[in-house]
């Protein structure tokens, strides 16, 4: 059970310079699975999500988690769609959430290394992390925000520009979390990934939901034109 969920938004709105980029919007999160978020450039996809996650400010409305705000900021990640890595080992790296909890560090270290088997960069421990190629950095992203065990994990076009392969490894890992019980919120431009890991979809248009539901009945049946339209592979702005 997540001490996190259910996650209550209303009306909340980000602003940038007194333009607003997001919102208002209302949402419900709650239960298990995986929420993608859709919809063309510029829709607020990123925006949203750093919203949700507390990294964009709020100019207005509400958001709520089940708990007091300081325990979902500790039991909540986020992972970006290019990530930044410490100038400090593989494993430094993934056990560096750790480290500001006050874990100690031998305990650190090896539940780093586990959780580096786990994404499959058990072999490159000792590496240094900026050298690492686009698809393990990012698989050592994945590691450094699921060692907390969060309840709600985020992520912003996790596998832009990755290749098949590295884009497989990756969402294993991600449905994986989501089986142990991680509440997943993913943006992504690529619908071939939506289909597969959505179990809801929020599809966003110039900075609103534009149409919410589950995946089964939006990718087979979805309610508005502009849903269809961007379905379809045509432009919708
Ligand atoms: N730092 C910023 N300053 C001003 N405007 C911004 C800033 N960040 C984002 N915006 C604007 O907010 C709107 C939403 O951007 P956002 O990046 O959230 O969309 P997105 O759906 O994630 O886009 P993309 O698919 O291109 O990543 C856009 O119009 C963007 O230009």
């Amino acid at each position: 059970m997540s001490r996190l969920l259910p996650l209550a938004v209303e009306g909340a709105v980000g602003r940038r310079r007194s333009r607003t980029i997001v919102g208002p919007v209302d949402l419900r999160i709650e239960g298990a699975g995986i929420t993608v978020v859709i919809g063309p450039n510029g829709a607020g996809k990123t925006s949203l999500l750093s919203l949700l996650h507390g990294t964009e400010r709020l100019a207005a409305g509400r958001i709520d988690w089940a708990c007091p705000l300081e325990d979902a900021r500790h039991a909540q990640a986020f992972v970006f769609q290019r990530p930044v890595m410490l100038r400090r080992t593989v494993a430094e790296n993934i056990a560096y959430p750790l480290q500001i909890r006050g874990v100690a560090r031998k305990e650190a270290q090896a539940r780093a290394a586990d959780w580096a088997r786990r994404v499959g960069l058990g072999e490159v421990l000792n590496r240094y992390a900026p050298v690492l190629s686009g698809g393990e950095q990012q698989k050592l992203a994945l590691a450094r925000a699921l060692i907390i065990e969060p309840d709600v994990l985020f992520l912003d076009e996790p596998c832009a520009s990755l290749d098949g392969r590295a884009m497989r490894e990756i969402e294993e890992i991600l449905l994986a979390a989501r089986d142990r019980g991680t509440r997943l919120v993913m943006s992504t431009h690529n619908m071939g990934q939506a289909r597969r890991l959505a179990d809801e979809v929020l599809f966003l248009l110039q900075g609103r939901i534009h149409e919410s539901g589950p995946a089964s009945t939006f990718f087979t049946a979805p309610d508005t034109p502009q849903a269809r339209a961007f379905l379809k592979g045509d432009i919708v702005e």
